[in-house]
């Protein structure tokens, strides 16, 4: 079978997108596998196929149901498949790319409004600022932990290769999950040995991406309003170490946040985050929503045999 893909990335998370219109590819793991492969396949860390959100719902799958019946005019999914094949519920920096594919397909037109599309994780509003970065509204955010996780700053503990014990750690859902652990110093995130899955305690039965973090000095916007600063790597769930992630940038601000005190008038609700594909800005926002905001780059279309 030939496929025509566009290959595409975010803060060089990167991604092969499949324009499915009609919803008729039966996209396996096998193919998914194939195409991310980075030396005989496209490579990428992962699929986004734009399908009919009636052809998710048509393949049994209740949450497009929901996605439309709250915004019957999300009618693009984004079908996210991580490159070992699995399916995740979201992908923040996909979302923005998948936003960008979308209007290079013609399907949507963000110069005069936004784009409303279905995921896993339910509806999410996609618009493009006038310095062409792309903002998502992530929805609504939760601490798995709940109160003890917040009064206590952990819920779950990290063992890294190499490290000699583990360090505590906090859940972030993002609508999939998060599992953030702070570094004292910019040293040692860059000394962390991400090649092997960390060890999390207790183990998610979905698994979890993980998020090394250390909080930086803050800084200010232009309306000299404080802004929040934290670098960061990730371990992706289906994956391994990816130069960036979306949903992981939210998790790792909403984490900083959490530690430092939210609530208190002095915790910056904009968060800047670095990464090592780029940088991202995380605004929490007062309805229990979280934004992600950040380039989106289509770099080349082509043609794939898939066996
Ligand atoms: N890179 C993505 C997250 C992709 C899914 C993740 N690996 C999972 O399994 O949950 C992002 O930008 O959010």
């Amino acid at each position: 079978m030939t496929l025509r893909f566009t290959k595409g990335h975010g803060t060089q998370n990167d991604f092969v997108l499949l324009a499915d219109t009609r919803g008729d590819l039966g996209l396996t793991a096998d193919q998914v596998r194939c195409l991310t492969d980075r030396r005989a396949g496209v490579g990428a860390d992962g699929v986004i196929r734009l399908v009919p959100t009636a052809a998710i719902a048509r393949a049994g799958e209740e949450v497009a149901d929901r996605v439309l019946a709250e915004e019957p005019e999300a009618i693009w999914f984004m079908d996210y498949r991580n490159a070992d094949g699995s399916v995740a519920q979201m992908c923040g920096n996909g979302v923005r790319v998948f936003a960008a594919f979308a209007e290079h397909l013609g399907l949507a037109d963000l110069t005069t409004g936004e784009l409303v599309l279905g995921t896993r994780a339910g509806v999410r509003r996609v618009r493009r600022d006038p310095d062409g970065w792309y903002a998502v509204d992530m929805g609504a955010w939760a601490l798995p932990g709940g109160q003890d996780a917040v009064e206590s700053g952990a819920d779950s503990q990290v063992l890294v290769a190499g490290w000699p014990t583990p360090r505590p750690a906090l859940s972030v859902d993002l609508g999939n999950p998060h599992t953030v652990v702070a570094l004292p110093e910019v040293d040692d995130l860059t000394a962390a040995d991400l090649t092997q899955v960390p060890q999390v305690d207790p183990r998610p039965v979905e698994g979890t991406n993980v998020e090394l973090v250390v909080p930086l000095a803050e800084g200010t916007d232009a309306a000299g309003r404080p802004v929040g600063r934290v670098r960061m790597r990730v371990h992706e769930r289906g994956v391994g170490e990816t130069l960036s992630c979306g949903t992981g940038a939210c998790a790792a601000a909403l984490a900083v946040r959490t530690w430092a005190g939210h609530g208190s008038a002095q915790v910056p609700d904009v968060w800047e985050v670095e990464v090592p594909g780029g940088r991202v800005r995380v605004t929490v926002l007062p309805d229990g929503h979280v934004e992600l905001a950040g380039p989106a780059e289509l770099v080349f279309t082509g043609e794939v045999d898939l066996h």
